[in-house]
């Protein structure tokens, strides 16, 4: 498919793109599981004595999010274990003569690559790869390697311009991301295939429902998502009380295409049979049979948890995507962690994607080795669960081929 750093050799003038996107409150850029992963693919480049040359972005222009990578450059070196230098340009004379001035072994961080005006243009590879950003940097450095798996859904510069004009190879984390995530379509599983479907985003989870049909035998439903589905299964629920704004625009959105899921797959889409909510500052819970939505439902109850958790000992492999409540409230996490408990004591192939499901893995003290697979990926990992193509690993795939 592609090449890997197993391909790279030694002592090279590398270009890396990674994908340390982060939440940023106050103008602090958070910590997070990207900087420990692509960390390792940064740590192996110097230990092979290359001359690292680092690219990323941050938010997008015009948002609180979109800050210099000053910040990042200091997080990443934390990790990698090595000093990681900044300089506050992408591809001007500054950071070329930063890029020129590096030694082996050496790790140079370039400016959010979405400062550059060529960055986020819409345009094919051939025209990227023309653009002032890759014609300048090209002919800096040897190779390029990509490991910005979760930001492959983009055909950003920085992300399909640099495999037309260098040798190109994966990094570790597009590699294991790829692999792992695109498992589920070739169904090589010995038994059946759950997927556990969760979270705020109605469409999110309808697409992938959509686009796998055979590959899966249990689609286990929760969160936001799974009172939808509730609602038009015929129950009193999945609609905003309190003036929320959770439930009815996505219910206006979304609900005939829910009511055909429901009707095509019946026997294969398992709803809650048991909700928690919010009493007395306590967590209690109700059957859904009769019940009549006067609060929010934040969690799924102990009966679906139990039920869940059987269907997931029968599977051969676990597909996680969304959280089935509010697990940030530890009051409400009961459902998304005892799904992942469920996960964590079988010996099943299992994949736990989105950004803020995964972060349960760290709060209530699971272990990733847990877990076949963690991904770092939101919009990337929906989108390989439902097939389609990642430019940017399109773009390696290309290079592969052509040399
Ligand atoms: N019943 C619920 N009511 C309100 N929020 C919920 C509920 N169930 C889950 N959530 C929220 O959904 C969020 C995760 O949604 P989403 O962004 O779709 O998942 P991910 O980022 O993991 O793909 C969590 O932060 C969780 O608090
Ligand atoms: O964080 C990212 O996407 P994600 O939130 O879907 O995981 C990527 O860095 C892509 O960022 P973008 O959605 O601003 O292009």
């Amino acid at each position: 498919m592609f090449k890997t750093l197993d391909d790279l050799g030694s002592g090279k003038r590398v270009l890396v793109r990674l994908d340390l996107n982060s939440p940023v409150e106050d103008g602090i850029v958070k910590d997070n599981r990207r900087f420990t992963r692509h960390a390792r693919t940064v740590h192996e480049l110097v230990e092979s004595g290359h001359r690292v040359v680092v690219m990323a972005h941050q938010g997008r222009p015009g948002r609180d999010s979109f800050v210099s990578l000053d910040q990042h450059a200091d997080l990443l070196a934390e990790y990698v274990g090595t000093p990681v230098a900044f300089v506050d340009d992408v591809h001007g004379d500054r950071a070329i003569a930063a890029v020129r001035d590096l030694g082996a072994g050496e790790v140079l961080m370039l400016e959010n690559v979405r400062m550059s005006e060529d960055e986020l243009p819409e345009k094919t590879p051939a025209e990227h790869a023309d653009s002032a950003f890759v014609r300048a940097l090209a002919p800096e450095v040897d190779c390029y390697v990509n490991d910005a798996y979760s930001a492959a859904h983009r055909a950003h510069a920085s992300l399909v311009g640099f495999p037309r004009r260098l040798p190109a190879y994966a990094g570790r984390v597009m590699e294991s991301e790829y692999e792992a995530n695109t498992s589920i379509a070739s169904r090589e599983f010995d038994g059946p295939v759950t997927m556990v479907l969760g979270g705020a985003k109605a469409t999110d989870v309808i697409d992938v429902m959509s686009a796998l049909d055979d590959e899966i035998d249990h689609y286990l439903l929760g969160g936001i998502v799974g009172e939808l589905f509730l609602r038009a299964a015929g129950h009193d629920v999945g609609y905003d009380v309190d003036d929320g704004e959770l439930y009815d625009h996505q219910w206006a959105d979304n609900a005939d295409r829910i009511r055909e899921l429901l009707a095509e797959r019946d026997d294969r889409i398992h709803l809650p049979v048991d909700l928690a909510y919010e009493h007395d500052d306590d967590r209690a819970e109700m059957p859904i049979e009769g019940v009549a939505k006067t609060h929010p439902l934040l969690d799924v109850g102990a009966s679906t948890i139990a039920d869940y958790g059987e269907i997931i000992e029968d599977s051969a492999a676990v597909f996680v995507k969304g959280a089935l409540g509010v697990f940030e409230d530890e009051r409400f996490s009961d459902g998304t962690v005892g799904v992942l408990e469920s996960i964590a004591s079988t010996d099943c192939f299992s994949v736990i994607g989105g950004g803020d499901t995964s972060r349960a893995i760290e709060l209530y003290g699971l272990e990733e080795d847990y877990f076949s697979h963690v991904s770092i990926a939101g919009g990337a990992y929906v989108r390989a669960l439902t097939g389609q193509t990642l430019p940017a690993v399109e773009a390696l795939a290309e290079n592969c081929r052509d040399r």
